[in-house]
This record gives structure tokens, C-alpha cells and sequence, in this order.
């Protein structure tokens, strides 16, 4: 049982997206959902006219997120009258008030801290799509690079569970089978340099979390 529902196919969503030639990248190696980052400290931090332009590329069926780290509502609220994303993924401390009345779904990003409740940590948001368990890293809000303790992802989790921090095709696989979560995400994994996504690296993680097995299936 994938934690929060179960799925025979693991979906995949790259995220840190700047240009149009990597997300079509993804879009041509099977990703399901690609990310834009709309944090300005980020080095994978696109305007919005980079973004209009990127989702303007977008064929169907390939689902778009926009990620925000506590974003001022009415700056958010300006934002999403100019860009047609799907779905919202919030990144810092928003509260679950914090998500909600934008007339999109979201999902919330929590970073694990070792010996984290995740259970606990994932309560207050009912209201949420999925979950993305990320790491904590001190003053890093996203986009670590680094992995944390799978074995603290709940098993019968009530939302949706997307894996983050650190994958790439090296381990992705491994994760998939430990945590049988119903999405995995990607940044750095499948980088030339940040921001700048590399398509063999993208090809390659995706076919891992498509060849990846879970004992039973
Ligand atoms: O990617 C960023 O630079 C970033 C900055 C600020 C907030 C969120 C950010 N990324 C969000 C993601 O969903 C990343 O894919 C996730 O943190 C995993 O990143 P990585 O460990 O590099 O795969």
C-alpha cells in the first residue's frame, strides 16, 4: 500500500524548471508534473513572464506547479490572475488558512527533521492534495540536495505522499520501495548546474521510478 493511496505507477514531477527546453525535456521523458520556483533567493527562481512563456509551451495533460515560500497574499493572489497554473505548492511556513482561497488546489512541502512526527506534522492540512515531504536544512527552504530519514514517512498516511530531497536515479528506485509513495519530485538530481536541467539525467530518472518495483506488485 503506496502511502496515502495506491498506485501501481509512481508519478514524477521535476521541479526548479527555467526554461522551455527543460520542460518539454520532461515532458518527453514521461514526467507527470513539472515545477516552477517563485522564490527569489532560489537560483532556479523564474519571473513571471519566464513562466507565462514555459506554461505557454506546455502540452496537455502534463500538470503545472507554482512553489511559493510564505509570498505575501496579494502578491500571490497578482501572480495567479497572470499565470494559468494548476496547482500551488507552499513551501514555508503558510498556515492552512494560508493555503487555502486562491481557487487552486495546493499541496504543502514539509521538511523533515530527524525524528520528526510526520503524522502530526501533516495534520492541520485537510485541505491539502498531497503532502511533499522535503529535508530541513537550516535556512534552506527547498532544494537541498540532500535526503532524510524515509523510514519517518508515515505508512497509512491520510493525504497523497510525494517524496522530495536529494533523489535522483541513483536512488530513487530504493526510495520508491521503501517509501511507496504516490509521487516522487526531483531538483538537483537532474542538473547540469541549478536551474539548468540536463535531459539525459531527466530521461534517466524517470525510467528508474517507471522500472522501480514494489515487493508484491
Ligand atoms: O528548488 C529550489 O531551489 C527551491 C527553493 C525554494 C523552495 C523550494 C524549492 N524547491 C522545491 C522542490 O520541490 C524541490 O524539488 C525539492 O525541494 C527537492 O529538491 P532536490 O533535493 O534538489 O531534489
Amino acid at each position: 500500500m503506496a502511502r496515502g493511496m495506491n498506485v501501481t505507477v509512481v508519478r514524477s514531477k521535476i521541479c526548479g524548471i527555467t526554461r522551455i527546453e527543460d520542460a518539454l525535456a520532461a515532458v518527453e521523458a514521461g514526467a507527470d508534473a513539472i515545477g516552477l520556483v517563485f522564490y527569489g533567493k532560489s537560483p532556479r527562481a523564474v519571473s513571471i513572464e519566464q513562466a507565462a512563456a514555459i506554461l505557454q509551451a506546455l502540452p496537455p495533460f502534463v500538470t503545472s506547479v507554482g512553489l511559493f515560500v510564505d509570498m505575501p497574499r496579494d502578491q500571490l493572489q497578482q501572480l495567479l490572475q497572470r499565470l494559468p497554473l494548476d496547482l500551488l505548492q507552499f513551501h514555508g511556513d503558510e498556515s492552512p488558512a494560508d493555503c487555502e482561497g486562491h481557487g487552486r488546489p495546493y499541496i504543502k512541502a514539509l521538511r523533515v527533521r530527524p525524528g520528526e512526527d510526520v503524522a502530526a506534522a501533516m495534520a492541520p492540512y485537510a485541505g491539502a492534495r498531497g503532502i511533499l515531504l522535503d529535508t530541513f536544512v537550516e535556512g534552506v527552504p527547498g532544494g537541498t540536495g540532500a535526503s532524510f530519514d524515509w523510514s519517518l514517512v508515515p505508512e497509512n498516511a491520510a493525504k497523497p505522499i510525494i517524496l522530495a530531497g536529494g533523489l535522483d536515479a541513483g536512488n530513487v528506485a530504493t526510495a520508491i520501495r521503501q517509501v511507496r509513495p504516490y509521487a516522487v519530485d526531483v531538483s538537483g538530481g537532474v542538473e547540469a548546474s541549478k536551474g539548468i536541467k540536463d535531459a539525459g539525467k531527466i530521461r534517466a530518472f524517470v525510467r528508474a521510478v517507471r522500472d522501480a518495483r514494489c515487493d508484491g506488485d
